[in-house]
């Protein structure tokens, strides 16, 4: 549930505002819409300039596809409006077709997409070709109520098969991305009159924006190859609270990378970081660098925390590691693929101590870990 989380909430509180702001201030201050369509044109051109930045090349991709619909609905002559449909169709679908690519750089396939849609709206819009008019008749004309026509239907497809993708592997800017489809959906009742088009586009825009905070969150917070959050993000739970702390180190890991190359000791590291992720019972995992990991756990008995710490080990150590798919690195083809490998790791725990600073108790778990490794490895001590 936690998946579907991020993108359903933005979807359902960020219009709100903006209807709010429309219907009761924006009158009473007789702001009229020219000056929403430029404030919204800066925050579009500003979140395309956040998205190269970040190489979300997407963003520019669905900026570009909002601002051909507006001009389509508001800006253009008689003739660009029964491209209408034909526009919501591609903004709304646009928004599930990105969700569905992956980010592959200026060359890929979402812009190449959206590019191309672009180009047969032009097209058909130059040539005034009559197959909009027909899709006007046949998708449109609601009449005030809910019409069931194939924008709506295929909007709906997609938005199921977008949360089934974000179920089974989340990101944020696909989140993003289903959160824009929802938000848009008004776009399959025909053409909205122009503040509510600039409210639907104002409320994409600004979960554009959420999208990019977030991607750059994970940035700053999230280790790529683990998944688990970074040392910064340790260094900054530990200025709030300290808590007893759990340096992990993979044992003889220097010599696993030299037998069965970096690639394989990187799933080492990912399978590690599960393991340590599900810990559970108020075990927070980190990845402090390299093969190091660090645990914060709850303020318990130590004996509790000793055998849980216990427990996660002989985890680690007792199910066999079995390499992967192809590696790019030769060392590892046909050694160990079909046995399994035995992975251990050496846990080093310090418990607060009144009055000291975190980096006392850091040096002081290291220690501890130093001793585990001294007396064998494969084994957790403590410092009292
Ligand atoms: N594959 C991979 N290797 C890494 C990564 N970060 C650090 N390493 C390697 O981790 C190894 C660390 O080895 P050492 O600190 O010497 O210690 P060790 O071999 O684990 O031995 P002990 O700690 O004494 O049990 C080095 O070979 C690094 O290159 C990473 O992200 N991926």
């Amino acid at each position: 549930m936690r998946r579907l989380f991020f993108p359903l909430l933005p979807a359902l509180l960020i219009p709100a505002p903006l209807l709010l702001w429309q219907a009761v201030i924006a009158d009473s201050l007789g702001i009229g819409p020219g000056f929403w369509e430029a404030l919204l044109a800066c925050l579009a051109v500003a979140a395309v300039l956040l998205g190269l930045l970040f190489s979300q090349w997407r963003v520019g991709a669905v900026c570009l596809l909002l601002l051909s619909y507006y001009l389509a609905a508001f800006h253009l002559d008689a003739r660009a409006e029964a491209l209408l449909p034909l526009a919501a169709l591609m903004t709304t679908a646009g928004f599930g077709v990105l969700a569905l690519l992956p980010e592959r750089g200026p060359l890929g396939p979402g812009p190449a997409t959206v590019a191309g849609l672009l180009i047969i709206l032009l097209a058909m819009w130059l040539r005034d070709l009559p197959a909009p008019a027909l899709l006007d008749q046949a998708l449109f004309n609601t009449g005030g109520t809910l019409v069931w026509n194939p924008v709506l239907l295929l909007s709906l497809v997609m938005a199921v098969v977008v949360t089934a993708f974000q179920l089974w592997r989340p990101t944020p800017m696909r989140a993003v991305f289903l959160a824009g489809l929802l938000i848009l959906l008004p776009l399959s009742q025909g053409t909205p009159d122009r503040a509510q088009a600039l409210t639907l586009g104002g409320a994409a825009i600004l979960l554009i924006w959420v999208g990019l905070l977030a991607h750059a969150w994970r940035l700053a917070f999230i280790d790529e190859l683990t998944g688990l959050p970074n040392r910064r993000a340790l260094e900054l739970r530990l200025r709030q609270r300290h808590s007893p702390l759990v340096m992990v180190d993979v044992d003889h890991f220097k010599r696993f990378n030299d037998r069965y190359g970096h690639d394989a000791g990187d799933q080492v590291l990912r399978r590690v970081a599960d393991r340590l992720a599900a810990a559970g019972g108020g075990f927070r995992a980190y990845r402090y660098g390299g093969e190091e990991f660090t645990l914060l756990l709850p303020r318990r008995d130590i004996k509790r925390l000793q055998a849980r710490l216990d427990s996660l080990r002989k985890s680690i150590a007792e199910h066999p590691f079995h390499l992967r798919g192809q590696s790019r690195d030769k060392r590892q083809r046909g050694q160990g693929g079909g046995r399994g490998i035995k992975i251990t790791a050496s846990f080093g725990l310090a418990l607060p101590r009144p009055g000291e600073t975190v980096q006392d108790a850091m040096k002081r778990a290291d220690q501890a870990l130093y001793r585990a490794k001294k007396k064998g490895r494969n084994r957790v001590e403590i410092d009292h």
